[in-house]
């Protein structure tokens, strides 16, 4: 299906920097809007309802499911998390862009449902700075952090499936890259909505 706005999905393993490069574009770019995930994890200490995720339980999370409200889900290092179809498609039948921080599951199912959907996968610089990374951040146990290391090499042997890759070393540059890649991709679709409504108009197709 063929929307006026851009759907952008950001992918990475847990702790290479997706959360954070995201809410920095969003600071900068007010046409970005975030899609607020539903999850059965339970928040973690700052985190409010409505704002990082919709907390669900697992009897509402699956009445979701049967109501086919979610474009996508997928459980994820032992949770599930999934997008509601509510928070995306009005936004972009409006026009405006939405972003998406998914797991790589949801990142091809949404290509599936939205074949022009641009799919950013963002890379730590190496293992250890992603174990530091996790390790700093403070939110997960150590058992967690395991697991979401060992889910991590599963992850990034998705890489090739996506259309850009970006190497989260320095901060500053790898935000420059996906602002780069938002606004590509804006200029991509409003030169190929141009030249459509430019052959509509000169075979008279209204
Ligand atoms: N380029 C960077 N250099 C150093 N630290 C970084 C960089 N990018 C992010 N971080 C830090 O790494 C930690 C993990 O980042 P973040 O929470 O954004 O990861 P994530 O990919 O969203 O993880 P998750 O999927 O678990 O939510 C945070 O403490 C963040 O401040
Ligand atoms: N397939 C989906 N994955 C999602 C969604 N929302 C978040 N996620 C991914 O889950 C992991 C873990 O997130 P955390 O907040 O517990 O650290 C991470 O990779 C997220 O991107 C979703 O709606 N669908």
């Amino acid at each position: 299906m063929d929307y006026p706005g851009n759907l952008f999905v950001v992918a990475a393993p847990s702790g290479a920097g997706k959360s954070s490069l995201v809410k920095a574009l969003l600071e900068l770019d007010s046409h970005v809007h975030p899609s607020i995930s539903h999850t059965t994890r339970a928040p973690r200490g700052q985190e409010k309802h409505g704002r990082e995720y919709f907390f669900a339980s697992e009897p509402e999370f699956d009445a979701m499911v049967q109501g086919n409200a979610f474009v996508e889900w997928a459980r994820v290092h032992g949770n599930r998390y999934g997008t509601s179809k509510k928070a995306i498609e009005e936004r972009i039948a409006q026009g405006s862009d939405v972003i998406l921080e998914i797991d790589f599951q949801g990142a091809l199912q949404i290509k599936k449902a939205f074949a022009n959907a641009i799919l950013v996968f963002i890379l730590p610089p190496s293992w250890e700075e992603l174990r530091s990374r996790l390790e700093r951040r403070g939110e997960d146990s150590a058992d967690v952090i395991e697991v979401r290391l060992k889910n991590a090499a599963i992850e990034m042997a998705q890489v090739s499936k996506f259309d850009f890759v970006i190497i989260n070393e320095l901060f500053e540059r790898a935000l420059f890259d996906l602002k780069a890649v938002v606004h590509a991709q804006r200029l991509k679709y409003a030169a190929q909505r141009r030249a459509r409504a430019d052959t509509f108009q000169s075979l008279n197709i209204t």
